[in-house]
């Protein structure tokens, strides 16, 4: 069985059906009613493959194809900080936490344990598209994209640009330098994969607070020559909202700053997106700026409750981001499970919609199905891939995963199954029951094969 998201709120499946994958990974056909030999030999004539040539993976009973999941927002350099975090909040958790780290990884046999250990996680979790940070590093950075390329993650790498208030030990010396640091991962990058088509460099401007004027300009220039995309933080926490009413007085808000210095565009992604007001919500849609989605990470650090609904009802295109370390896991699934729950907060009485009357407060709800989406085609419009990932139609790539939820036949005896995974099939359930039970039970332990672009990835042993 394959289920792939059409609109927000409509999951598709496809029954017996078979996807065609040429030997570049692009979907050459989709077949359904594919359930008698027949049918298959009828499909791969039309395509003129032949049998022997073809290598075929079956969805067992239990088991479906779907697309893989897209990472909008991740710092791969934090990895080891998982879950660490203790009470703190965004800007002291910067002090206290991750500058120390990021900086650390300047030590390049550290870098490739960490982002080595980062791509086979994500991996393993389905995730099959990653919007990555790394740090200021050059070399580290570069280290990154290599690594994405090698184990076959499709990646944005992005070298981080921080020249204003950062901590002696890591900060950029001056715009010019920062901006000659990310032109060098850039080169790297186009050395290893020149037409961009795995692994693509992101202009990474850390946050307002950490970017001098220049930084941003000079950024904003540099996209308009290259056509790459860019990624920041937005909105995250309310201290750091007044810190950047601190430093731009002039702004009419945090979202104004990164417009006038010319990179609020269609292919910035905004971070976090939590607190931002209503003229800012759409001048981001005006411009049609994207919005990385970071549940688990704002409960974690205490941000807030962003509010999904409203931003995909002014037309915004929202993904979803894990934001290690921000965020305690590296799964997307976690991600769209925590979605779906803090969605739940918005309708509860005490929250932030408490204005609202309850059938608006309902409204903020969002589906299994949403989530699903925004996992998946969401992230894929976010990262500008949408043409390409996120969906099994013909002339999209097959990035994918095969997921088993372990259905149990009824023959065997209750004592006689050993448990593999935190999902329970009994049977009976219907295929959406099946699916709720992923999203709100399941983990790495499902997620049995991975492929990008045709290529497996990952594989259970
Ligand atoms: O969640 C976050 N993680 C970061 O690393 C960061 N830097 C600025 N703002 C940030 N927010």
């Amino acid at each position: 069985m394959e289920a792939i998201m059409l609109e927000l709120n409509e999951l598709e499946y496809l029954h017996n059906a078979a996807v065609c994958v040429d030997r570049l990974g692009k979907i050459v056909a989709v077949e359904t009613d594919c359930n008698q030999q027949k049918a298959i030999e009828t499909v791969y004539t039309r395509l003129g493959w032949s049998l022997d040539n073809v290598s075929v993976t079956l969805a067992r009973a239990g088991q479906f194809f779907f697309p893989g999941f897209v990472d909008t927002h991740i710092h791969a350099s934090q990895y080891p900080n998982v879950g660490v975090f203790g009470k703190s909040t965004l800007l002291d958790w910067l002090n206290k936490y991750t500058f120390p780290m990021e900086a650390s990884l300047s030590s390049l046999p550290k870098a490739h344990r960490v982002y080595t250990r980062c791509i086979r996680q994500t991996l393993a979790h389905g995730t099959t598209t990653a919007a990555y940070y790394a740090t200021i590093d050059v070399n580290a950075t570069n280290l990154l994209a290599d690594l994405c390329y090698s184990m076959g993650q499709r990646a944005f790498v992005g070298r981080v640009c921080m020249d204003h208030l950062g901590p002696e030990y890591y900060i950029d010396e001056s715009p010019d330098q920062a901006l000659a640091a990310t032109r060098a991962t850039i080169e790297h990058i186009r050395g290893l994969d020149s037409g961009f088509e795995i692994v693509s460099p992101i202009l990474t401007p850390r946050f307002a607070p950490a970017c001098s004027a220049e930084t941003m300009r000079g950024l904003s220039e540099l996209q308009k020559q290259t056509q790459l995309p860019m990624q920041t933080h937005i909105s995250e926490n309310a201290n750091e909202i007044e810190l950047v009413k601190e430093l731009f007085p002039d702004s009419k808000s945090y979202a104004n700053v990164y417009d006038t210095y010319g990179i609020l565009n269609e292919k910035m992604i905004l971070a976090h997106a939590v607190h931002l007001t209503e003229e800012e919500a759409d001048l981001i849609a005006e411009r049609k700026t994207k919005v990385a989605h970071c549940p688990v990470s704002n409960s974690a650090l205490s941000s807030g409750v962003a509010r999904v609904r409203w931003l995909l009802e002014k037309g915004i295109q929202v993904g979803l981001g894990t934001d290690v370390s921000g965020g305690y896991s590296p799964s997307i699934l976690e991600a769209a499970r925590q979605a779906k729950l803090v969605s739940n907060h918005l309708a509860m009485p005490g929250g932030r919609s408490d204005n609202l009357p309850q059938e608006e407060r309902d409204k903020s709800k969002l589906s299994v199905d949403e989530v699903l989406y925004l996992a998946t085609k969401g992230g894929a419009q976010v990262v500008g891939l949408a043409d390409k990932i996120g969906a099994f139609q013909v002339g999209m790539q097959w990035d994918a995963q095969l997921v088993d939820l372990g259905a149990v036949p009824a023959e065997v005896a209750e004592d006689d199954f050993t448990i593999d995974g935190s999902v329970d099939i009994f049977g009976w359930e219907e295929w959406d029951e099946c699916i709720a039970k992923w999203v709100f039970n399941g983990d790495s332990r499902n997620t049995k094969k991975v492929w990008v672009q045709g290529r497996l990835v990952h594989q259970q042993t």
